[in-house]
């Protein structure tokens, strides 16, 4: 099944509030559009006769030796989409290789997810996804969970001082959880109450300062994940992040930001290199992938492909996305000329409006 057949998939079988939950953005879903369309702008300049029978495509991330280029971008509430819920996931992520990021708003706790992955695969990486509580020891015990349970690195959230306005959901009143799903990861934290999406921390008074603590609570590497500003991304790596996602929470939070694509190259820059950069929003064929690791990015994460599939198809519906992204980018690199992610380099990405 191709992507786009999952998608529909995923809508037929999904009620109708909760697929828009899903697919919608905050304000008009500007960004949520352009966060696609931005890739239709980019075309690459392939390479030829490089000699690029064969490939390798792994990449080494924070706590994630020889991974998928194309990892599962933290997604909240997925038994909401499949009985199997946050467990199909992280099956299909680990038997594909890839990295999965499980977070705060799961309704599945972390270590049943971490176990569930090993199902599938021995040595899994799960990251864990964290919305920064403005109480620090309500931080450091969901940090501590995390760690407990098998993650192999933190990915901190910047980019909700508040909650994003979701048009749909506000249209659709869909502003709690339906009974009978929590945010698992909340129960019994010190002095926070179980489980509501109304309890999953948000707070505008969070700091840098804040951030710097966490790096300081844990031996795991701790990403950011969020920032536009490559002044963001200089002070992100100067508090000790250990990775860079660039992202805007796949247009659900400010919709007056650019496609995170087109934000790529300027964190890139100000990163030099120090730690690895990646890219989530809009991915949504093997060409997409390829695009922005000829920007620069170590690798990419994809949200909303993922949980269509899952809705679609379970475990095997997420095994197939990613299956299928991995197999198109290969495709693309032997394209390209390509036998390493390095292969592809800047000058192999022109743009509509500049060079063609
Ligand atoms: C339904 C849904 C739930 C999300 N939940 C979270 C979350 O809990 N934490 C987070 O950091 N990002 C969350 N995101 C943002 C994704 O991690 C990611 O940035 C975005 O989906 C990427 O864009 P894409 O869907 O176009 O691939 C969510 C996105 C969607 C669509
Ligand atoms: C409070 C849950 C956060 C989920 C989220 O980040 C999103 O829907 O974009």
């Amino acid at each position: 099944m191709t992507l786009r057949a999952l998608h529909d998939a995923a809508r037929e079988a999904l009620d109708p509030v909760r697929y828009d939950y899903v697919a919608g953005g905050a304000g008009e879903e500007r960004v949520l559009a352009a966060n696609e369309q931005a890739f239709e702008s980019y075309r690459l300049l392939p390479r030829v006769l490089c000699g690029s029978e064969t490939r390798d495509t792994a990449v080494d991330l924070p706590g994630a030796r020889q991974a998928a280029p194309v990892i599962v971008a933290p997604t909240a509430f997925h038994r909401l989409m499949h009985p199997d819920g946050e467990r199909a996931t992280a099956r299909a992520a680990a038997a594909e290789g890839a990295v999965l990021v499980t977070g705060t708003a799961a309704t599945t706790a972390v270590d049943a997810v971490v176990a569930a992955a090993r199902e599938a695969a021995p040595d899994p990486a799960v990251w864990f996804q964290l919305y920064p509580h403005p109480r620090r020891e309500v931080t450091e015990a969901l940090v501590l969970r995390a760690e407990a349970a098998g993650c192999t690195a933190l990915v901190v959230t910047v980019d909700s001082p508040v909650f994003g306005r979701h048009t749909r959901d506000l249209r659709n009143g869909f502003t709690d959880l339906p009974p009978g799903y929590a945010a698992e990861n909340m129960r019994d934290l010190p002095g926070a109450p179980p489980g509501s999406l109304t309890d999953i921390p948000m707070s505008p008074a969070l700091s840098w300062r804040d951030f710097a603590g966490i790096p300081r609570m844990t031996a795991l590497p701790v990403l950011v994940k969020g920032v536009l500003h490559p002044a963001d991304a200089r002070l992100a790596v100067e508090h000790g992040a250990s990775g860079v996602i660039v992202s805007n929470h796949g247009g659900r939070q400010c919709d007056a930001v650019p496609a995170a694509v087109d934000c790529l190259p300027a964190v890139v820059g100000a990163v030099a290199g120090r730690v690895p950069v990646l890219l989530d929003g809009g991915v949504r064929r093997g060409s997409d992938v390829a695009v922005a690791l000829a920007l620069g990015a170590a690798a990419v994460g994809v949200g909303r492909p993922v949980v269509w599939g899952l809705a679609a198809g379970g475990e095997a519906g997420a095994r197939t996305v990613l299956a299928t992204l991995r197999d198109e980018y290969d495709h693309t690199l032997a394209l390209c000329g390509g036998r390493r992610n390095a292969d592809l380099t800047q000058d192999m990405v022109v743009r509509k409006g500049g060079t063609w």
